[in-house]
């Protein structure tokens, strides 16, 4: 009998696919630093009976239309945005993703991201690689506090409960927006619901933790910007499609927030002449939300399981529904 095909479409560690090699056709994208090509994807869709993507491989309909055997699409990240789920789930194809094993980091990156943000970390480590450092001064690189404040955490999901504990070590005041409230959470955190436009209003640091949907893209708009005190800092870490860059350039330029912290960007990568990098009082991260090696294995390794589940009849442990 042969084999199922594996299609992998992004090199990864020898370690974590040798497990497979012998149940498996495992044909891989030769690149780590380097996504797929489109034309290579859809070449190798035609025969995978399973296909393990990252978030920079975009899955359409065209694609999947190539993809007769195609059983899993199994996505090495928790977001799913690039794939078209609804055609996907039309065709009989299983979606899967790799949430929970990635919160815990992710929350830490959020976290240290606000705080760099607030304490101007970025800018004081270039001033001194810049020579720049000649004494002390009273308001010398002077930020903002971040314990006793108020954080408005948009998406208080896996990711952003795990914000919201953090913030709770600083000794803040959290307030949350999600379309549904959840009890639950108030409960384990002591954090409020309020409205979107409350929560902007009220926030010192407002962190955007929703996935980009339909009803999020360009959620943080200029109205949203103008709502937020003249003090407040943003910070996003869950997709660059979520803000109107154009809109967030303009409300730092404009002072009408004070900073941002951003780890993610409407097209990634971006370079060094992108508007958001010509301001000081913007903190930039190259998606790393995740980004600890041991993370990194475990959604390797959940997105495996997945495709094995899959392949062998059963149902996976994380599909998206
Ligand atoms: N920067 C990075 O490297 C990483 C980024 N991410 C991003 O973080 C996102 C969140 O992950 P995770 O916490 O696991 O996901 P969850 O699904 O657990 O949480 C998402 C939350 O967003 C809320 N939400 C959805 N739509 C809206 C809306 N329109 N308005 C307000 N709230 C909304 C949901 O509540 P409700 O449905 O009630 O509205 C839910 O509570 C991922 O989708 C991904 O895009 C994740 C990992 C790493
Ligand atoms: O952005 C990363 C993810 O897992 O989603």
């Amino acid at each position: 009998m042969s084999r199922p095909r594996v299609y992998m479409a992004r090199k990864i560690p020898e370690k974590i696919w040798m497990p497979y090699k012998d149940q498996w056709d495992i044909q891989m994208w030769p690149y780590e630093d380097l996504p797929v090509s489109r034309t290579e994807l859809f070449q190798q869709l035609k025969q995978a009976d399973a296909i393990f993507t990252t978030l920079t491989d975009v899955v359409d309909q065209e694609l999947m239309d190539n993809g007769k055997h195609l059983k899993i699409i199994a996505n090495m990240a928790v977001g799913y945005d690039n794939i078209d789920v609804e055609y996907a789930h039309k065709k009989g194809i299983i979606v899967t993703n790799t949430p929970d094993v990635l919160t815990e980091s992710t929350a830490d990156l959020t976290f240290a991201l606000l705080l760099a943000a607030a304490r101007r970390l970025v800018e004081a480590n270039q001033y001194i690689r810049e020579d720049k450092w000649t004494t002390w001064s009273p308001l010398f690189m002077a930020g903002t506090d971040v314990h006793h404040k108020t954080i408005g955490i948009v998406g208080m999901g896996r990711i952003g409960e795990a914000v919201a504990h953090r913030a709770k070590g600083f000794h803040m005041n959290v307030l949350y927006h999600n379309r549904r409230r959840r009890p639950d959470a108030e409960k384990r955190i002591g954090a409020t619901y309020v409205p979107f436009e409350d929560l902007l209003e009220q926030s010192d640091f407002v962190v955007c933790m929703t996935p980009l949907t339909r009803e999020t893209e360009g959620l943080f708009d200029r109205k949203a910007f103008q709502k937020m005190k003249h003090t407040a800092i943003f910070i996003n870490t869950s997709r660059g499609g979520t803000v109107n860059e154009q809109d967030l350039y303009e409300a730092l330029k404009e002072g009408k927030i004070l900073a941002a912290g951003l780890d993610v960007f409407q097209h990634e990568p971006i370079g060094k002449d992108h508007p958001l990098l010509q301001l000081d009082n913007v903190t930039a991260l190259p998606h790393i939300g995740s980004a600890t090696k041991d993370t990194r294995y475990q959604m390797m390794k959940l997105a495996l399981e997945n495709i094995e589940l899959v392949l062998n009849g059963k149902k996976p442990k994380t599909p998206v529904t």
